[in-house]
């Protein structure tokens, strides 16, 4: 016993060595508590990410069902009967009886129009007359003020509209006497914003004609049955009208060629079609209504559009050569008071793929620039900046647009 430890000695030893093993585990206590709270902390990051997600998914499943919901027909009330029951027209053709619901019961009236879902055919709204797009979608101007002089750079194109709508309009004996029969429609086609509609209207202004302009695309959007409707509908309002000039802007959106494919959209489109060639078809070309159609991507055209006795006369409205600038730049200028330096051919040079519109929008610019400079007239310096300003904004564009023109 003498060689071993002495008791006290070994004890210390003991304390020191738990005293260690204390600290030890306070250590690791004190990291685990860490990490529980790092745990806890990313949970509530995690929890919220997982509603955020939530709400996203959520919003793009809404999404995508607005994209599944088919389009709605069109349907006219014809009969009102009792237990909230009503006979309905569609616009594809056969009639139904429906229920309409209760709230509903002082806005059903015998004419009333309704939208039908196209599966169930439950009535899904009542659509008032301010929703009514043939009047919304349509521009009437009883008396346009466009005369061929306020249109630069289009003499032949103004020959000819001459000769195929404003004669036939204003002197169909003649056609008559000879023994020859008047185009029935007439096609503009070129790029965006070189004077198109202002042809028409011109036509309109110098046979005292009320304009009618339609948007195609405006005519296929929302109900199935609605285009033929409104196809109808602006043919009879000419005839009312008359005399008159129908002006279909974006023809394309009712006339691109068939398309093998078979969504209701399509057939939509081509029953849109189908009833503007049976109102020309059925149309007396010395009558006093012309129909002028305009497009900017005569590529795309349903040849049946362009037989005789349709859109029988295409012409061309190009974008202004230097000179037909120069004549649209003295047009827009007409009215401003310009600086003696201003010199409009080195406009005309200098604005090189230039529409009619873009002209116009450079007269303006250059006139704000000198508003801005509390002038009272316009620099040269103006209109060098506004040719700056416009041609650069249209450079993007032109690139498109010489795709679609080549
Ligand atoms: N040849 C032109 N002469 C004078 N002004 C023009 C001419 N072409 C265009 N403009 C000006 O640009 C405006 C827009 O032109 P317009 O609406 O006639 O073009 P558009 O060819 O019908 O275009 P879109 O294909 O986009 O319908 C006109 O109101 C007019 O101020």
């Amino acid at each position: 016993m003498e060689d071993s430890e002495p008791f006290n000695t070994i004890e210390n030893k003991e304390n020191t060595e738990i005293t260690n093993l204390i600290d030890k585990h306070e250590a690791i206590e004190r990291n685990l508590t860490w990490e529980v709270r790092k745990l806890e902390k990313d949970k509530v990051l995690l929890e919220n990410e997982n509603l955020r997600l939530d709400r996203e998914v959520k919003s793009l499943k809404s999404e995508i069902n607005r994209f599944r919901i088919p389009p709605l027909v069109l349907a006219t009330v014809s009969e009102i009967l009792d237990d909230n029951q009503v006979v309905v027209k569609s616009s594809t053709g056969p009639s139904f009886l429906l229920k309409y619901p209760e709230k509903d019961s002082d806005r059903i009236e015998i004419g009333a129009r309704v939208a039908l879902n196209q599966q169930t055919f439950s009535i899904v709204d009542i659509i008032t007359s301010e929703k009514d797009p043939l009047v919304s979608g349509m521009e009437i101007d009883e008396k346009p003020s466009i005369t061929y002089d306020e249109i630069g750079g289009l003499k032949d194109q103004v020959l000819e509209t001459v000769e195929t709508v404003e004669l036939p309009l204003k002197n169909p004996k003649i056609f008559e006497e000879v023994g020859i029969t008047p185009p029935k429609g007439v096609l503009f086609y070129g790029p965006p914003g070189t004077g198109k509609t202002l042809l028409a209207k011109a036509v309109a202004h110098e046979t005292n004609a009320t304009f009618i302009k339609i948007v195609a695309s405006e005519f296929v959007k929302k109900y199935i049955g609605e285009g033929s409707r409104l196809v109808r509908g602006v043919f009879e309002l000419a005839k009312e009208k008359a005399p008159a000039i129908i002006f279909i802007d974006e023809i394309d959106a009712i006339a691109a060629k068939r398309l093998q494919g078979s969504t209701s959209g399509d057939r939509e489109v081509q029953r849109t079609l189908m009833q503007l060639l049976a109102e020309m078809d059925g149309f007396e070309s010395r009558g006093n209504v012309g129909i002028i159609a305009a497009t900017n991507r005569p590529d795309i055209l349903d040849p049946a559009l362009v037989r005789p006795g349709r859109f029988d006369r295409i012409i061309e409205v190009p974008v202004p050569d230097e000179d037909g600038k120069l004549e649209i730049l003295k047009i827009h200028t007409k009215n401003m008071s310009l600086d003696v330096d201003v010199d409009l051919k080195y406009i005309a040079q200098n604005a090189k793929s230039a529409s009619g519109a873009d002209l116009k929008s450079i007269c303006t610019e250059a006139g704000m620039f000198a508003i801005r400079e509390e002038h009272h007239s316009v620099s040269a310096k103006n209109f060098e900046d506004a040719l700056e300003k416009v041609m650069h904004k249209n450079k993007d564009k032109s690139s498109k647009e010489s795709v679609m023109f080549v």
